[in-house]
């Protein structure tokens, strides 16, 4: 795992919005999976509308929702604004998301990520996946998203906020390693910590559907991202606790391209923080440039 400390939560952003740009840029115009794979039996009708209704050619980017990766997203469009990211045949799909909310409540994931990452990025809505939360069978509907993502190709960077609890998507404490798209119970601590985008506590879902750790871990590259004192003993956990389920971010751990991009605040309680800052300026040549932090 790779930890980057840098000092504010405005260089966590662009930290994260420059790896997932270069991700962007090295997937431009690459074959479609379909053409390249063809391994997952499904046919070209399923594959087509997999993709938007296009053959995806571009990036396929994991999103997340949460405060934390706000600046990637602000950065990033920036970035789309300026010209210096074409975000044409990016496809996106979202951790999680409530159950039961209606997709035009406004603090349903589907709502958020239209606000936070289509529209701002720039995205066709076509490429935009995010869980059903609302579907009559749940089960199906999870089943059906793990396919798009394997029709998609996988997901080339999957961003990640955290919990304070330590939760990654809805990944709440003892969520199995190997868990799949599944329905989960929120734990308290979640809901409460929520409650500030609904008008009360009650108003917060009991229940919501989230990839799972082992979708998650599929992801070729995690890129986890958290600022401010709030999260410091989270990361402590996720960094440099025992693998256990009861931190869910711990499963970081066994992901041979995860990198955790975090400001000072959050660092805190981390112990080896000389060694991580070490590494940093030492980075072997042929590591590649990646970003400045
Ligand atoms: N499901 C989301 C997570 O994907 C997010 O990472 C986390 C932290 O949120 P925030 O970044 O607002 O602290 O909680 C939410 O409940």
């Amino acid at each position: 795992m790779k930890i980057v400390i840098v000092p504010d939560a405005e260089a966590v952003g662009r930290y994260a919005a420059e790896r997932i740009a270069a991700t962007i840029r090295s997937a431009a115009g690459r074959p479609a999976p379909s053409a390249v794979s063809g391994a997952s039996g499904a046919s070209t009708a399923d594959r087509s509308a997999a993709s938007g209704g296009r053959e995806a050619t571009g990036a396929v980017l994991g999103v997340a929702t949460g405060s934390s990766p706000l600046g990637t997203y602000a950065e990033l469009a920036r970035r789309v604004r300026a010209g210096e990211i074409d975000t044409a045949g990016v496809s996106a799909f979202a951790l999680d998301e409530y159950l039961g909310l209606d997709p035009t409540h406004p603090e349903s994931y589907h709502s958020v990520i239209r606000r936070s990452v289509t529209e701002p990025l720039g995205l066709d809505p076509r490429r935009v996946h995010v869980p059903d939360g609302a579907a009559a069978d749940i089960r199906a509907a999870c089943l059906d998203y793990e396919r798009r993502i394997r029709e998609a190709g996988g997901i080339d960077l999957q961003l990640l906020g955290i919990g304070a609890n330590g939760h990654i998507g809805f990944n709440e404490p003892t969520s199995s390693f190997a868990s799949r798209t599944r329905l989960k119970t929120l734990a308290p601590r979640t809901r409460i910590d929520n409650a500030r985008f609904f008008g009360s506590l009650d108003e917060v879902p009991l229940h919501c559907v989230t990839q799972g750790l082992g979708t998650i871990l599929e992801a070729r590259q995690l890129l986890l991202v958290a600022h401010g004192e709030a999260k410091a003993d989270a990361v402590a956990r996720m960094v440099e606790g025992p693998l256990a389920a009861v931190c869910p971010a711990s499963a970081l751990q066994l992901h041979p391209d995860a990198t955790v991009v975090i400001d000072r605040a959050a660092s805190s309680l981390l112990r080896l923080t000389d060694y991580y800052e070490h590494v940093q300026r030492n980075l072997p040549e042929h590591a590649g440039t990646g970003a400045a932090p």
